[in-house]
């Protein structure tokens, strides 16, 4: 693509060596990943300056450079803007042909129930005879094809390179709030955006809860022309956002369980599968949920609001509900030879816990054991809360280790101790090897207990612990099948 093109829709400052033909043959933001030919853009990033490595991405061949610092006296053309990362989404898009165009986008966002919205969302609109990628947590897939995901939202040029690839109709995009404050989505817009819900979590990374669903807000700006907005009305934070939208030309629904919501959950029949009854406009269904717990109630309605609008109706959307099988590490249920029930989540906020906790009461959980811990280097103002909830419900709570993310290990430790004292009264034991703690539960286990593993879900232990399993599924599946008892 040719220099002016990459740089449509973008304010620069154009250098004197300006060459508006200038053949560009790829976009790099890393200068290691520079190959000759590319174009670098310098990005001023959390940890490091992309600036001071210019001359590394020009070493390995960069023939153009744009950044937000004023630099002269490059030898290739250097242009200034006012922030690298929308430039680079933009440019990123105008070199892939602005992908989002040829499909039907659906972008989901929240502070949970993202993946279980966008799985739900898949399987419905693939049953009723629509291709669909999706990009997110889990996995990405694009024409039937699993790449496993580094984040929920990749980075702009991996995001228009997938949107590019993909050869079906749909494409359902998990929207993190990292994802829109870093501008990965600049260059997108959205035929359906989803708001699911909004709690503490991330509050590291944004200032305050305000400024947190600011950001996840800023979705319901990147709509297309006639888009439309689906918003979980039953959290304060929704009802907020449907008030922000109400002057704007966009169609906005909401799902809930008032009256004004155009779909309304009257009730829920308490069964392990949650069977619900809906009024959508005039009609009330029933429709049984295929996955447990009351937050998957409000994923599978905000699913079938969103389909619904697509053109598939509730009642061929609730048929196809019955095949779904599931979110992998999402409430995946294990049977224990004593008759206890363990689960494996992803769980990581209170409000996701709670939701675990109700569903193994309304299941009349003897006991409920759970095992956590807390990821290094992420929110560390939730730990205290979820610490105070689990000790107050749990008969047992085993405090482990989750991603240590460069946080030295005797420190987590210490952390945990700590708020064990401080917000467990010290009632919770501290197993610090993931999978001796998971051992220990599954040794004591009893009819009638359920026990949680939850913050990793289907994910891989960043470190290596001391049974051979590298998954919390796996050291079930490990316990189960072992023989003699594991050695300590
Ligand atoms: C903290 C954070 O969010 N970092 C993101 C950010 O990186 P950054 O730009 O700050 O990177 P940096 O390391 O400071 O480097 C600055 C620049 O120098 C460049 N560089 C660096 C070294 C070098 O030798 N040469 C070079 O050119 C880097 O390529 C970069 O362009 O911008 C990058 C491009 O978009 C992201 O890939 C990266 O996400 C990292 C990998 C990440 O894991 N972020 C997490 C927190 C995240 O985004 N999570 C959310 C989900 C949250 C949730 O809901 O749980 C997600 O969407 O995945
Ligand atoms: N609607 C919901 N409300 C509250 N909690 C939920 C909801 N949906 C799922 N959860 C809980 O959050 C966990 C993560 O769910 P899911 O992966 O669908 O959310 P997510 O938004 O994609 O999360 P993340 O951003 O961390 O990847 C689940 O394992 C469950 O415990």
């Amino acid at each position: 693509m040719i220099m002016d093109e990459l740089l449509n829709g973008i304010t620069v400052t154009k250098p004197e060596n300006h060459d508006p033909l200038l053949p560009i043959t790829g976009i790099q933001f890393n200068s290691r990943k520079i190959v000759p030919g590319d174009l670098f853009v310098a990005i001023d990033g959390f940890s490091a300056d992309g600036h001071r490595f210019i001359d590394q991405a020009i070493a390995n061949g960069a023939i153009a450079v744009v950044g937000q610092q004023p630099i002269a006296g490059l030898e290739v053309p250097y242009y200034q803007t006012s922030d690298s990362r929308k430039a680079l989404a933009r440019m990123a898009s105008n070199f892939y042909g602005h992908p989002c165009k040829k499909h039907i986008m659906i972008g989901v966002t929240g502070t949970n129930g993202k993946t279980t919205t966008a799985y739900l969302l898949k399987h419905i609109i693939e049953q009723s005879g629509r291709t669909c990628s999706m990009i997110g947590t889990v996995n990405n897939i694009i024409n039937n094809q699993v790449i496993k995901s580094k984040n929920t939202t990749p980075d702009p040029l991996e995001i228009q390179s997938l949107l590019a690839e993909s050869l079906d109709e749909v494409v359902i995009m998990e929207v993190s709030s990292h994802g829109i404050e870093q501008q990965r989505i600049e260059g997108i817009y959205f035929d359906y955006a989803i708001f699911t819900n909004l709690g503490n979590d991330h509050l590291d990374y944004h200032e305050s809860i305000e400024a947190y669903f600011n950001v996840k807000s800023r979705l319901f700006k990147r709509m297309k022309k006639h888009g439309t907005s689906i918003i979980a009305s039953h959290n304060e934070w929704g009802r907020k956002l449907q008030y922000k939208l109400a002057d704007s030309a966009q169609e906005v629904f909401t799902f809930g369980n008032r009256t004004d919501d155009e779909m309304q959950l009257i009730n829920v029949c308490t069964e392990y599968f949650p069977v619900i009854k809906v009024r959508h406009g005039k009609s009330t269904q029933k429709i049984q949920v295929p996955l447990p717990g009351m937050h998957n109630v409000w994923n599978t309605l905000g699913a079938l609001l969103t389909v619904e609008k697509m053109g598939i109706s509730i009642k061929e959307a609730a048929r196809h509900l019955s095949t779904f099988k599931g979110v992998p590490g999402r409430f995946e249920t294990f049977s224990h030879p004593e008759g206890a029930t363990f689960i494996v989540d992803y769980a990581h906020t209170e409000d996701a816990i709670e939701y675990c906790y109700q569903t193994a009461k309304r299941e009349n959980a003897e006991r409920i054991v759970h095992i956590l811990g807390f990821r290094g280097k992420r929110d560390s103002a939730k730990r205290k809360d979820i610490v105070s909830l689990c000790s107050d419900v749990c008969s047992q709570l085993i405090l482990t280790l989750d991603d240590l993310n460069g946080v030295p290990k005797d420190r987590m430790v210490d952390e945990l101790k700590k708020l064990n004292n401080e917000f467990a009264d010290g009632s919770a034991e501290i197993i610090p090897d993931r999978t001796k703690a998971i051992q220990h539960a599954w040794d004591k286990a009893k009819d009638g207990d359920w026990v949680f593993i939850t913050g990793k879900g289907q994910e891989t232990y960043k470190q290596s612990f001391k049974l051979p399993t590298s998954t919390d599924k796996q050291t079930i599946q490990f316990l189960k099948t072992a023989k003699h008892p594991v050695s300590s």
